[in-house]
């Protein structure tokens, strides 16, 4: 078991199955951490949970997901991979010990049946051993939720080494179609409350000396097409944390900021959005945040992932920004966007 010092903690991201040793070497330092938006992960399907080893905590099969958990804990020895941690509620629970977690659940999912899922999910987590485990319920886009999270996480844990912000809202894959109230929503949701996470998590980042990871994009560097709003917020995100960056060193606040930029990456709902109007291949989620921890852990100041289709692209963009926006366009296949 690994000795709990004190706002130390172990993470994991995003999809934490890649977890294993390297990640177990890379976060021997890092003790307690947020990480949202954990969806090609961990987005634990509730349905996972339908075989109980413990009947006393039996619960009904669903398929909707538990949106955004934050992850917090100690057991990344497994990686915060929450699917495989609780599915180990078949296999012997030290697989789970010290797991700390904090659910977040959107509103509209927590009425009903959704909420008592949900607390039912709490309930196993430490039945099965988990150091702590509580729900907030609440959306991102909500700036009170993001307060609490981390008010949570603080009354949990008592420490922060690292917050990894990497949720995002959906959006569409097509022409911007004029919508303004949509690009305010996704600023709340992709930007606002990064900064609203951020401003509530300063202190306790300031205290452990910790590491804010940004997960962004290409799409936050350069202007491609069919991801207007999308960009928008994630250009905003650039602007935000290296202005802060910059301040941050000029009063010594030793707080890393890594943004990571990233190329396409096969999730599903990426694939499902994109693959058919791009022509490149996307790479793997795993080892994409493999990198975002390594990054964050090593306290770089960007990860560009993969780097040969994020830097090199960049470099030109600089030098030939009109021949880099060719290029791009002769990468997709508008003709077969689906009709909105
Ligand atoms: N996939 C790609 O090709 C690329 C991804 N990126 C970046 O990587 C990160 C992860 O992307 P990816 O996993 O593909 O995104 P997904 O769309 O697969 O996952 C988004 C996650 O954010 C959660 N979320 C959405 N809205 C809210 C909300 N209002 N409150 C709380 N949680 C919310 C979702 O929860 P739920 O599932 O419950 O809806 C989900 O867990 C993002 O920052 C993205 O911009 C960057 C470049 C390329
Ligand atoms: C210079 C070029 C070789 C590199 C081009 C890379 C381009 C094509 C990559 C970089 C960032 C990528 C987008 C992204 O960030 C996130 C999403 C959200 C998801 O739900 C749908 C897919 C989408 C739009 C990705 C589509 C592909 C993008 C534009």
């Amino acid at each position: 078991m690994l000795p709990r010092a004190p706002a130390c903690i172990e993470i994991a991201l995003l999809q934490a199955r890649i977890a294993r040793p390297v990640m177990f070497e890379l976060l021997r330092e890092v003790h307690v951490s947020i990480c949202t938006g954990c969806s090609h992960t961990p987005s634990f399907h509730c349905s996972d949970l339908s075989a109980p080893a413990h009947p006393t905590h039996a619960i009904p099969a669903q398929t909707a997901p538990i949106r955004s958990q934050i992850a917090l804990g100690h057991a990344f020895t497994k990686g915060i991979n929450f699917k495989g941690s609780l599915r180990g509620s078949q296999k012997p629970c030290s697989e789970v010990w010290g797991l700390g977690c904090v659910l977040v659940s959107s509103a509209p999912s927590l009425q009903g049946l959704m909420r008592h899922v949900a607390s039912q999910v709490v309930e196993r987590c430490r039945a099965l051993g988990a150091s702590s485990a509580r729900l907030v319920s609440g959306s991102m886009e909500d700036m009170a939720t993001t307060r609490q999270l981390v008010e949570v996480a603080e009354a949990e844990l008592g420490g922060l080494d690292m917050l990894i912000l990497n949720h995002v809202g959906k959006s569409y894959f097509n022409y911007f179609d004029g919508d303004v109230g949509h690009v305010q929503k996704l600023l709340d949701i992709n930007f606002l409350s990064y900064v609203a996470m951020t401003v509530s998590a300063l202190p306790m980042l300031k205290r452990s000396g910790g590491s804010i990871v940004v997960v962004s994009s290409m799409a936050g560097k350069v202007g491609f097409p069919f991801t207007v709003p999308y960009s928008a917020t994630k250009f905003a995100l650039d602007g935000f944390f290296s202005s802060l960056r910059q301040e941050f060193s000029i009063q010594s606040v030793n707080v890393s900021i890594t943004l990571c930029i990233l190329g396409f990456i096969d999730t599903e709902n990426a694939m499902r959005a994109a693959a058919d109007v791009l022509l490149m291949s996307p790479a793997p989620k795993e080892e994409c945040a493999l990198e975002i921890i390594k990054g964050g852990t090593l306290r770089q100041r960007e990860v560009y992932y993969r780097y040969a289709s994020t830097k090199l692209p960049l470099l030109l963009r600089d030098w030939a920004a009109e021949l880099l926006d060719l290029l791009v366009r002769q990468r997709y296949r508008p003709e077969r966007l689906r009709a909105a």
